[in-house]
């Protein structure tokens, strides 16, 4: 692969912005960062993503072209930063090969919903547990339909914010080893005292509601891959894991859907160009 092969995804999220390095169909590396400034885009679009602070697979990047950016955003403050930048493309839903997206559909959800069909085929149920967690499900090349709530982070936050006597409850994150097998992470479901109340009535709550969603799914495509990604995948998968164990064996985690489907989007429009 030449360094002209290399190309940048940008995944705009609510909470953060996701990066992923390619050369070519390639993914070489991941990485997430806080939403940027103007002026932080601009210093990268100046030094070509060199910047030391960045990311460091992409130092050597000096080859003078500017390095091409995939973007797909559903934060359009944090998009319209790169406008000026001559190497960006900006998704759009125009560009998703799926029947029956209507109008207001989140990208990320689409395109998702993309990489699950690169990955394990059709039908598939998406579950991004992101800021906001989400259902989405295709069949054949049409969307079927889904879902959207707050997400497992938000619903802590939201208590909190709206009550005068609660505090944020969120768990501690476990150690990556630690995340897919640890039943001592869930509260007691009847609590006695107030952080364990808030982590019961949410995590409970949660996970009954995803398995009504995956069960429903299933009596509509028997068999079908499910798959979770999303901030909060592991931690999710790890309630799932203790509470409904079955359940969870069939679930997938898959960190990188979107980068899948970003993937197809670029392969299916540079095969357009040529
Ligand atoms: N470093 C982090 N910064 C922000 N959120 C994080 C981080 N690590 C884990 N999370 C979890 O990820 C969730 C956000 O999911 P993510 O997929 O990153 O968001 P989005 O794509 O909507 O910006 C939050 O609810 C939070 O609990
Ligand atoms: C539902 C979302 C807020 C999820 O965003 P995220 O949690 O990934 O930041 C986003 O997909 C969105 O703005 N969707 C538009 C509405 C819809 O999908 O119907
Ligand atoms: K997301």
């Amino acid at each position: 692969m030449s360094c002209s092969d290399r190309w940048l995804a940008l995944s705009i999220g609510n909470s953060r912005l996701h990066w992923a390095a390619f050369s070519g169909n390639d993914l070489q590396q991941t990485w997430d960062t806080p939403h940027l400034s103007a002026a932080d885009v601009q210093q990268l679009i100046a030094t070509q993503f060199t910047k030391s602070a960045f990311h460091p697979s992409l130092h050597d990047n000096a080859d003078g072209a500017h390095m091409p950016l995939w973007i797909a955003s559903v934060v359009s403050q944090q998009s319209l930063l790169w406008q000026k930048y001559d190497a960006a493309t900006f998704i759009t839903l125009e560009q998703v090969p799926l029947a029956g997206l209507y109008p207001t559909l989140g990208i990320d959800r689409a395109i998702a919903a993309l990489g699950a069909i690169a990955i394990v085929g059709r039908p598939v149920l998406v579950i991004d547990a992101g800021t906001a967690l989400t259902f989405t499900g295709v069949d054949g090349a049409r969307l079927i339909g889904g879902a959207i709530l707050p997400g497992l982070g938000l619903q802590f936050q939201t208590l909190q914010q709206a009550t005068a006597a609660l505090p944020n409850a969120l768990p501690a994150a476990l150690p990556a080893s630690e995340e897919r097998v640890a039943p001592q992470l869930l509260p007691p479901r009847w609590a006695l005292n107030t952080t364990d109340a808030i982590a019961s009535g949410i995590i409970y709550t949660l996970v009954a509601g995803l398995q009504a969603f995956v069960n429903d799914w299933w009596q509509q495509f028997p068999a079908s891959p499910v798959l979770l990604t999303g901030g909060d995948r592991d931690r999710l998968y790890a309630y799932l894991t203790a509470t409904m164990p079955a359940m969870a064996s069939k679930l997938t985690v898959e960190p990188q859907l979107i980068f899948w489907g970003m993937r197809s989007v670029r392969g299916e429009s540079l095969k357009a160009e040529s």
